[in-house]
C-alpha cells in the first residue's frame, strides 16, 4: 500500500529576479517530524509558505497523496489550508478576543458563517476547543484576553487553534524564536506531543541546532534557496553545520546549552523513502 505523503517536485519561488527557493524536491511521509534549518535568508519560511499556499510556487509541483495542491483554487484551496495548519513566530492571535474564541477560530471552516459571526459555536466545537487547551495545560485561562498572556501561553493557544482544524500537517515557522528557554521547551513539547499522539506531520523552521537535534526525526538544511542537506539529525556533524551556516556557524555551534536528548531521539524515521 502506498503511504500518505507530501511531495515537492522541483519547487521554486522567485521574487523579482531572485530565487528565494529553487529546485526543492522532497518526500515527507505522514507522521514525520521534520526540522528545516539554515542561515537567515536561506529560504526556510518561503518553503513552508509555499506548502500551505500562503505563497504560490513560481516553479514545480506540490502534491499531497498524489493530489496537486499547487493547482488548488477557491473552496478546495481553503480546505487544503485547513489540512495544512500553520503557526508563526508572532502567534497571530486576535488580542482583544478571549483564548477560547481564538481557538474556535480554527473551526471557522466547519461552521456556517452566521454562527461564527454571532459566536454561536456548536457545543461540540466548544468542547473540542476546551479539550485542546487542557491538553496544553492552559484550560484555566480560556476566558482571558489573548493579549494578556505570556508568549509561551500565546503560542500554545495558537497550537490549540491549529489542532482543532484537525490538520494532517502542521507547519511551524520559527515557533519559538521569540520565547525564553523554559517556554521554548514547553512549546516544542506541545508540538512534539501532537505529532506523536495524532501522527500529524510537522515541518518546523528552527534556528537552534540543539532543538533540531532534540526533537526532529529528519533535518532539511537549506542554503541560498537550495536543499543542501536531508538526513537524520545524527548525520548533521559540526563540519556539515559549518558548510550550512558559513560564517554564522560559530553562533549556532557555540550555543551554551548542551545538546540535551529530547523526546525525538530514539524514534528516528528514515529520512529518505
Ligand atoms: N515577499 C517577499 N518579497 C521579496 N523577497 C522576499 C519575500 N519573501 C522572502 N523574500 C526573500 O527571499 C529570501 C528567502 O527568505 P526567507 O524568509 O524564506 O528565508 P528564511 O530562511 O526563512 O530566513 P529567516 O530565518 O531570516 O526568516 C530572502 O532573500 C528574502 O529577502
Amino acid at each position: 500500500m502506498r503511504c500518505s505523503m507530501l511531495e515537492l517536485q522541483d519547487v521554486g519561488r522567485r521574487f523579482g529576479d531572485r530565487w528565494a527557493v529553487t529546485g526543492a524536491t522532497l518526500r515527507v511521509p505522514d507522521g514525520q517530524f521534520v526540522g528545516v534549518i539554515g542561515r537567515s535568508g536561506a529560504g526556510k519560511s518561503t518553503l513552508l509558505r509555499m506548502i500551505n499556499r500562503l505563497v504560490d510556487p513560481s516553479a514545480g509541483r506540490i502534491l499531497h497523496n498524489g493530489r496537486e495542491v499547487s493547482a488548488l483554487r477557491g473552496a478546495e484551496l481553503r480546505r487544503w489550508r485547513q489540512t495544512c495548519a500553520m503557526i508563526f513566530q508572532q502567534f497571530n492571535l486576535i488580542g482583544r478576543l478571549d483564548v477560547l474564541t481564538n481557538v474556535l477560530m480554527g473551526r471557522l471552516n466547519h461552521v456556517p458563517l452566521h454562527r461564527s459571526l454571532l459566536r454561536l459555536w456548536p457545543s461540540q466545537d466548544r468542547a473540542l476547543a476546551f479539550s485542546a487547551l487542557e491538553q496544553f495545560d492552559i484550560g484555566a485561562i480560556a476566558a482571558q484576553r489573548a493579549d494578556s498572556l505570556s508568549g509561551g501561553q500565546q503560542q500554545r493557544v495558537a497550537i490549540a487553534r491549529a489542532l482543532v482544524q484537525e490538520p494532517r500537517i502542521l507547519l511551524a515557522d520559527e515557533p519559538v524564536a521569540s520565547l525564553d528557554p523554559r517556554n521554548t521547551r514547553t512549546v516544542m513539547d506541545a508540538i512534539h506531543g501532537i505529532n506523536r499522539r495524532y501522527g500529524i506531520t510537522v515541518m518546523v523552521n528552527l534556528h537552534s541546532l540543539d532543538l533540531a537535534h532534540a526533537y526532529c526525526d529528519r533535518l532539511i538544511g537549506m542554503a541560498a534557496g537550495r536543499v543542501v542537506f536531508d538526513d537524520v539529525p545524527a548525520a548533521l556533524t559540526d563540519d556539515v553545520a559549518r558548510t550550512l551556516y558559513g560564517l554564522e556557524a560559530g553562533e549556532v555551534l557555540d550555543a551554551p546549552q548542551a545538546r540535551a536528548p529530547g523526546p525525538g531521539l530514539g524514534h528516528a524515521i528514515p529520512a529518505t523513502v
